[in-house]
């Protein structure tokens, strides 16, 4: 209640649509679809300029496109407990590296930063590779019907292999069996998340608890937690060399690497947290399952975002298409089963300005909040005790101010000349910025060159059949409200 007023008495100083008592501005989220909310966020950026508040009931938000203000909020280290909405995803990360807060954020990142050196890094190139090789098998069906298709779903699949042969080090074979109950879980802890970030009455913990919504999020957590865990027991075992591969629940065999001669051992993220320390203490099974747990939400719906809008550009464009291809070709060749390494990965540079313009148009996190935990002055204004300031990189990124004709899909913007993200680094943050930054950025990219390579190697990609109009859902991550239709066939060269 202290808090409260507080708000109250310094929120009167920043701009935003009237409130009233209690509801605040929550009845202009009343009935709206998710792709409304993203709309109306940008109607009242429009109307409230590059800084206001809004009340969702009694919690005050300050919504920032502003760069001044938020280099202060992202570049100190002061200002890293993450906003109310991070409370959603708890349940299931826990008191992992994106939700935790204070010394274990610190000691946690300073743990976990070298596993993302660019040597280790290495090591998941094969996989990337292996896991796109079966995407191409995917889409030949698609490329011999020509018929227009939703790729999202599919691309989702291969990140979820993806994330989890490099985290965890096991197969789920997701693009292969889309069934599996580990696969499922995912998606629905996913969409469960999703429903709290809009319904204006579960945000709160006391009405969630009441819904139908808390008994399915159990039994899903159930599932993820027991994989994880079961995983994290029998790589134990194996290191500690006192036992052989075991089953996890999906029948997957955990590691089949390690015992095979002429192979060199490779490293899956959870070795290395297996064989970590912080304060000179091994870590606790729990908190290694909340480092992975992490790890597998952040590494897939974000890759599977960037990746599904970069192909949605490449059929929308095609003589940056044509562009990437000829790069692509120059550097890996015209052998199709040529794998690729890290090294053609580097050199493909056009490929990055593309990267980056998808996601100054299409960033995969279109928004992301720190909470305050006292009063703090930024730039003048006073940001009072508790409130969430939600950060809006998808604005920022189609600001005609910063970026002229934003519309426009330039690749150019990016290059060493214009150099467009460091004219202002806090204009162009779709990694966020500061220390609180994507940890995963360059396995990102990597996984999306790897990916999208792969793809323009074999295939065409063409827009769909029907235009249709684009129209977006700001959730966890940025979702097309209809998917990414587009159809591919068979390149020849
Ligand atoms: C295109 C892909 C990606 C984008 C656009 C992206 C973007 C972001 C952003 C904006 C944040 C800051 C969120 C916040 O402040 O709350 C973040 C944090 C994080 N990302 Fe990524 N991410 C991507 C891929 C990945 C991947 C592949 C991984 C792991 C393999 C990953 C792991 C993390 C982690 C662990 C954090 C929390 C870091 C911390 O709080 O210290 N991300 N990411």
């Amino acid at each position: 209640v202290e808090n409260y007023g507080n708000a109250l008495r310094h929120a009167g100083k920043f701009g935003g649509p009237p409130a009233y008592p209690l509801v605040g501005n929550g009845l202009l989220f009343i009935n709206k679809s998710p792709a409304e909310f993203l709309q109306l966020l940008g109607t009242l950026i429009a109307k409230h300029g590059m800084c206001f508040r809004l009340w969702l009931g009694t919690q005050l938000l300050v919504l920032s496109t502003d760069p001044k203000d938020i280099e202060v909020l992202l570049a100190s280290p002061k200002y890293i407990e993450k906003s109310t909405e991070y409370n959603f995803v708890r349940p299931w990360l826990g008191n992992g590296l994106l939700t935790s807060s204070g010394r274990q954020w610190q000691t946690h990142r300073k743990m976990i930063t070298p596993t993302f050196h660019f040597k280790i890094l290495e090591h998941f190139v094969e996989i990337f590779d292996r896991q796109s090789n079966t995407f191409i098998d995917i889409l030949r069906l698609y490329a011999k019907s020509g018929e227009t298709f939703d790729v999202f779903p599919l691309v989702t699949l291969c990140a979820l292999d993806v994330i989890c042969e490099s985290a965890m080090g096991t197969k789920v074979n997701a693009q292969l069996n889309s069934e599996s109950e580990y696969v499922k879980a995912v998606k629905e802890i996913t969409n469960l998340i999703q429903v709290r970030f809009y319904d204006f009455i579960i945000r709160y913990e006391f009405f969630f608890r009441l819904s139908s919504n808390r008994r399915r999020q159990r039994k899903v957590l159930n599932v993820l937690h027991g994989y994880t865990n079961s995983v994290i027991q029998s790589r134990r075992q194996e290191l500690q060399g006192t036992d052989s591969p075991t089953n996890t629940p999906d029948g997957v065999v955990a590691n089949e690497l390690e015992s095979e001669v002429g192979i060199k051992k490779r490293m899956a993220f959870l070795d290395m947290l297996l064989q970590a320390t912080v304060d000179g203490r091994p870590l606790t099974d729990e908190e290694i399952r909340e480092e992975v747990d992490t790890f597998m939400f952040e590494g897939h719906d974000t890759t599977t975002s960037a990746i599904s809008f970069l192909l949605q550009c490449m059929a929308k464009h095609p003589d940056v298409q044509e562009k990437v291809f000829e790069e692509v070709r120059s550097i890996v060749g015209d052998d199709r089963k040529q794998p690729v390494t890290m090294a053609m990965l580097n050199d493909m540079n056009y490929l990055d300005l593309v990267i980056k313009e998808t996601l100054r148009l299409y960033p995969s996190v279109p928004m992301f909040g720190r909470k305050l935990l006292q009063n703090t002055e930024i730039n003048g204004k006073i940001f009072p005790a508790d409130c969430n300031v939600i950060v809006l990189p998808f604005f920022l990124g189609r600001n005609p101010d910063f970026f002229p004709n934003p519309e426009k899909f330039d690749p150019e913007r990016f290059n060493v000349e214009l150099s467009a993200e460091k004219t202002n680094p806090y204009q162009y943050i779709p990694f966020s910025a500061g220390p609180r930054n994507c940890i995963g950025q360059k396995f990102a990219v990597s996984e999306l060159k790897s990916l999208v390579s792969k793809v323009l190697r074999h295939y065409e990609v063409l827009p769909p059949s029907e235009e249709q109009e684009e129209s977006f859902m700001a959730e966890l991550i940025l979702r097309p409200e209809r998917g990414i239709p587009i159809r591919v066939r068979p390149r020849v060269y």
